[in-house]
């Protein structure tokens, strides 16, 4: 049925349908098949689905239900007695008691811009992958959207669009409405986990750090992505020292775009060269150049610096300042050069190929998402460098066929699709009291040494996605070890555990299966509810 539609969006919608009706036929058929679901229910198909989902909402979920809990302006008054009387579809009868919310304001979805009350594609995908990934418990996930407005001009005329029609709230009353969520949600739910997702960069690092010490909670795009790139980096990194003799300490990164995810990718593989490099702060920073949308970013560019840009502004450009790419790479000589800019095509042939003159292996990741927005396809990177790119992207592209060999190469997927599963999972089981630095780390290293043989021997900096449960493990195993290390654990189970074969074990035993779980697919009392 799934393959005989024509689209993806059909197929998105057909999913959707398949997961509110028969929850576990959704779940088995997305475990066995998860190479092609993924891009389904998540990047790029999700981009489409968002972009239209005022449009397609009515055949999402059955008539008077939602799949997800939308909150707005109008309801912080009530909040707690509307997060408690919210049930999802893919509920059971009795209690609906959520371990981890993934919510997000729509602000900054993928590269896509603020689409508003639209972004609830996004929460319902990545929680879709908690399930898929690292087998969460689909009764106990909870998609939030909270809908503060949108300041996209195409959608406050739509009328269709099924959000809030009004513009952003200033800051104050931002903040408030936030703290206000988060309070009702942890009076209702004490032990939930939530993630960030999709915020917009400057509300995205100043909701981590008010949060950050206080509570269960990580944002994905900042830390999620930090982690996994570092990861697929290491990877790299290991690759072109064995191949290539570059030292480690000699690489030069460019990071094309200086939002959320490029500030935490850059803060994780700082980290990586101080810890396992026993590089100094200073010179471990000097191994990168920002790029924004006004060019390389030093200290006198003459322009105010967003809070997140300040630490990496360069000071040592002698008054020179950049804008072109191409001047850029030319002044940097970068051995790295990552995409986090939504910036379609910025990667051209001129700069790939200036790039395969500077180095042997080039190490290339173009991360926006979704492949519309990615600075560079898979062929494009192969055919400027004359195969020579190191090439991990955020959405997966398709393999690329040497035409004068037939050899057939396959590229990496730099997605943190690869670490908030088995992250969460980790929080989940060891229950720290909030998730430190060293558990995002751990959890990246993790990834990094999961790749079997096999795969490490074809080049993959990733491993497969058909592993990903085992990956997972190896994950939530690492994050529940940190949390014990740092007395974080409040789990007495974990604690208790001496071994990490005995963590593994134990993350894998507690993993739902859509096979194992024997109950009645309880969904469909509720689905006739909703339908009476
Ligand atoms: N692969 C993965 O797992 C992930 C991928 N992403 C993707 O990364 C992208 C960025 O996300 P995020 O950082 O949160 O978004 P932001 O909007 O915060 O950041 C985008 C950055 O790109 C810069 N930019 C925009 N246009 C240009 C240009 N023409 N030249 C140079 N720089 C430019 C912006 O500059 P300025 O600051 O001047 O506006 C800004 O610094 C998105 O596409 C997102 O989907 C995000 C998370 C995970
Ligand atoms: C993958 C992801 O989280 C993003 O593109 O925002
Ligand atoms: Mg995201």
């Amino acid at each position: 049925m799934l393959r005989s539609k024509k689209t993806s969006l059909d197929k998105y919608i057909f999913l959707a349908h398949l997961r509110n009706t028969n929850t576990h036929l959704f779940y088995k058929l997305t475990c066995d098949e998860l190479e092609e679901i993924a891009p389904l229910i998540y990047t790029p198909t999700v981009g489409e689905a968002c972009l239209n989902y005022s449009n397609i909402y009515p055949f999402l979920a059955p008539p008077g239900s939602s799949d997800g809990l939308y909150l707005t302006l109008n309801d912080l008054p009530n909040i707690e007695e509307i997060i408690r009387n919210y049930r999802p579809i893919t509920g059971q009868s009795g209690g609906f008691s959520p371990e981890i919310a993934v919510i997000s304001d729509g602000s900054r979805i993928l590269g896509l811009g603020d689409l508003g009350v639209n972004g609830m594609g996004i929460p319902i995908g990545k929680l879709q992958l908690y399930v898929a990934g690292a087998g969460i418990d689909p009764r106990k996930t909870l998609p939030i959207l909270l809908d503060l407005g949108t300041n996209n001009k195409k959608y406050l005329e739509d009328p269709l669009y099924v959000g809030l029609k009004q513009t952003r709230p200033d800051e104050d009353t931002f903040y408030s409405a936030v703290d206000k969520v988060l309070a009702g949600l942890h009076t209702v739910y004490p032990d939930l986990l939530i993630q960030f997702e999709d915020w917009s960069s400057e509300h995205a690092f100043g909701l981590l750090n008010k949060y950050k010490n206080k509570i269960l909670t990580f944002n994905d795009d900042i830390q999620g992505t930090g982690a996994v790139i570092l990861s697929g980096l290491m990877n790299a990194i290991r690759k072109v020292e064995s191949e290539s003799k570059v030292a480690p300490k000699d690489h030069r990164i460019v990071f094309y775009g200086a939002g959320s995810a490029a500030v935490g990718v850059a803060t994780q593989i700082q980290e990586y060269f101080q810890t396992e490099y026993n590089m100094t702060e200073d010179e471990a920073k000097k191994v990168f150049w920002l790029v924004d949308s006004k060019g390389m970013i030093t200290q006198d560019r003459g322009d105010k610096l967003a809070n997140h840009k300040v630490y990496y502004a360069r000071d040592d450009n002698n008054g020179k300042q950049f804008k072109e790419l191409t001047d850029i790479v030319d002044y940097v000589k970068p051995t790295v050069l990552i995409g986090l800019s939504s910036s379609t095509g910025a990667f051209n042939s001129k700069v790939l190929s200036r790039l395969a003159e500077l180095n042997k292996q080039p190490i290339v990741f173009p991360l926006s998402n979704p492949a519309s927005q990615a600075e560079c396809t898979f062929e494009q990177a192969m055919e400027s460098t004359n195969n020579s790119v190191v090439f991990a992207s955020g959405t997966a592209f398709p393999p690329y066929t040497d035409p004068k060999t037939g050899e057939i190469h396959v590229p990496g997927q730099g997605n943190n699709m690869y670490i908030f599963p088995g992250l969460g999972l980790g929080a989940v089981l060891a229950h720290p009291k909030l998730i430190s630095n060293s558990m995002i780390y751990s959890a990246a290293k993790a990834l990094a040494n999961s790749l079997t043989p096999e795969e490490r021997g074809q080049g993959w900096l990733y491993p497969s996605l058909k592993r990903i449960r085992a990956v997972s493990a190896d994950v939530a195993a690492a994050v529940c070890e940190t949390a014990c290390q740092e007395n974080l654990a409040r789990s007495q189970i974990i604690t208790n555990l001496k071994t990490h074969d005995e963590i593994v074990k134990h993350v894998t035993a507690n993993m739902w299966s859509p096979t194992q779980d024997t109950a009645a697919d309880t969904r469909q009392d509720v689905y006739q509810e909703a339908n009476s």
